[in-house]
């Protein structure tokens, strides 16, 4: 795993409550605090965001918005992965599981 997904991972893991996470010091206590509710709506404007930017990068030209808001949109994604004690390896162990599965293949085999 990259050594900027791992040390984020981290320090996200030391933000949840039960590890000493302050609410009024840090945003992903404050996700954390609020619950899933607040984390999955975070996760839904972001993609959104996401999807805003890249419409807007069609016209403009300009990728960095898309490169901001995808940043976004990991970030939040980790969050909800803590969330449920799950990890960013945990997503690359099920991307590699899928390496060289076409997905035409893959949702064929689920019609039979
Ligand atoms: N990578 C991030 C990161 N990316 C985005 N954000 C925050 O996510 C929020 C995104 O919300 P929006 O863009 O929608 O802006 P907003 O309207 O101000 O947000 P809301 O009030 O709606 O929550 C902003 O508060 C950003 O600062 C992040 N907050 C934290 N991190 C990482 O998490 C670590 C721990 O952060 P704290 O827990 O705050 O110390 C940091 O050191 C960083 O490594």
């Amino acid at each position: 795993m990259s050594e900027t997904l791992r040390r984020v991972a981290e320090v996200i893991e030391s933000r949840k409550l039960a590890n000493g996470g302050n609410p009024e010091k840090s945003y992903v206590s404050k996700l954390f605090a609020k619950g899933d509710d607040a984390i999955l709506k975070k996760i839904g404007e972001e993609a959104t965001e996401t999807v805003m930017a890249a419409k807007d990068a069609r016209v403009s030209g300009d990728k960095s918005k898309v490169l901001y808001e995808c940043a976004d949109l990991w970030f939040h994604s980790m969050v909800l992965l803590a969330q449920f004690d799950l990890t960013p390896q945990d997503v690359l162990n099920e991307l590699a599981r899928r390496e060289g599965l076409s997905g035409l293949d893959e949702k064929a085999s689920r019609k039979e």
